[in-house]
C-alpha cells in the first residue's frame, strides 16, 4: 500500500522534543515519531519515568512539544484552540477531577461538555439516553444511580471510559486504566476494551501500562519507550519480543503469547 492510500493519521509526532520546563535543557522525550491510524489499538509500555504520560499528553492536545510536530485529529497543536480539540479526544488518567458524590451517570454525562460539573442545560434526552446506553456497553448498567465515590476501581475505570466516549472521540487514551485493580477487575476491563475494539472499527486507542498481562487481545500495535526515546514500535508481535521487552525494562524478560493474551516474567 502506498502512503497515500494510507488512512489518514489520528495522532502525528514528527521529530519531537519535550525538555524539563524547570531547566529546558534536560530531555524528557527526543526524536519521537509516531503516527497513530484509525482502528489501531497501541500499548505504550517503558520503565517508571520512560515518559509514557508525557507522550501521552501530547497526543491528548494537553500539551505542546518543546521541538518538532504534533498533529492531532488533523490540527496541528500550536496553530488551534487547544481546548476545542482535547474535547474530540477521549482521555482518561488519574489526574482527571471527577464530583465524587455525584452518581455515575451524572459523571458519565459531564463527558458530553467535558466539564467536571454537570451543565444540566445542556444534557437533552438524547445525551442522556446515551450515557446509559455506555454504561450498559461498558458492563456498568447497575451503577447508573451509585454514588461514583462509593464505586469500585474497576467499577470507576470503565465508569471514566464511558465518560471520554460521550464525545464520541475518534482517539481514545488510557494512562494506566489497570492501577491498583483486581485480577476480577482486570479482566472485566479486559473484556471491555476488546469488546470496544470490536464494535468501533474506527476507534484508535492508546493504553500505557506497566504490564503486558493487561493488554487486551485486541492490541495491535506498541510503542515501547526507554529513557525518553523510541525503543521499538510497530505491529504488537514484532515488538513485544523477548530481546526488546528486555531492554526496555533493563532486566531480562521471557515474554510469551497465549490466545490473544501476552504473559511476562523475569528471566533472571
Ligand atoms: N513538567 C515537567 N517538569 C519537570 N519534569 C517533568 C515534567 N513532566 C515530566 N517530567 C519528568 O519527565 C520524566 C518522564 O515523566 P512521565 O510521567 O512522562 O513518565 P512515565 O513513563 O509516565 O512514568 P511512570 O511510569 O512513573 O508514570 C520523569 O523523569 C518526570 O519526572
Amino acid at each position: 500500500m502506498t502512503e497515500t492510500q494510507e488512512p489518514r493519521a489520528v495522532v502525528a509526532l514528527s521529530d519531537v522534543a519535550v525538555h524539563r520546563r524547570t531547566t529546558g535543557q534536560e530531555i524528557v522525550l527526543d526524536e519521537i515519531n509516531w503516527t497513530i491510524r484509525p482502528g489501531e489499538h497501541w500499548a505504550l509500555l517503558g520503565a517508571n519515568g520512560a515518559g509514557k504520560t508525557t507522550l501521552l499528553r501530547l497526543a491528548g492536545a494537553v500539551m505542546h512539544p518543546t521541538i518538532g510536530t504534533v498533529d492531532v485529529l488533523g490540527d496541528r497543536l500550536g496553530r488551534v484552540d487547544m481546548r476545542e480539540l482535547r474535547a474530540r479526544v477521549g482521555l482518561v488518567s488519574a489526574a482527571q477531577k471527577v464530583p465524587l458524590d455525584a452518581t455515575t451517570h451524572t459523571v458519565v454525562l459531564t463527558g458530553a461538555t467535558g466539564t467536571v460539573q454537570p451543565l444540566w442545560p445542556k444534557y437533552d434526552t438524547a445525551t442522556r439516553e446515551r450515557a446509559h446506553l455506555l454504561l450498559a456497553e461498558l458492563g456498568c448498567k447497575e451503577l447508573a444511580d451509585r454514588r461514583f465515590g462509593d464505586c469500585s476501581g474497576g467499577q470507576r475505570a470503565r465508569i471514566l471510559i464511558c465518560r471520554a466516549l460521550m464525545a464520541d472521540p475518534l482517539l481514545l487514551l488510557l494512562d494506566e486504566p489497570f492501577n491498583a485493580l483486581d485480577l476480577p477487575s482486570r479482566e472485566d476491563l479486559v473484556d471491555a476494551l476488546h469488546r470496544l475494539a470490536a464494535e468501533r472499527a474506527d476507534l484508535a486507542a492508546v493504553t500505557v501500562t506497566h504490564h503486558l498481562e493487561e493488554l487486551p487481545p485486541s492490541t495491535t500495535h506498541a510503542y515501547l519507550l526507554k529513557e525518553g526515546r523510541e525503543l521499538a514500535s510497530g505491529p504488537v508481535d514484532g515488538v513485544l519480543t523477548p530481546d526488546n521487552v528486555t531492554v526496555c525494562f533493563g532486566r531480562p524478560v521471557h515474554v510469551a503469547r497465549h490466545d490473544g493474551r501476552w504473559y511476562a516474567r523475569s528471566g533472571r
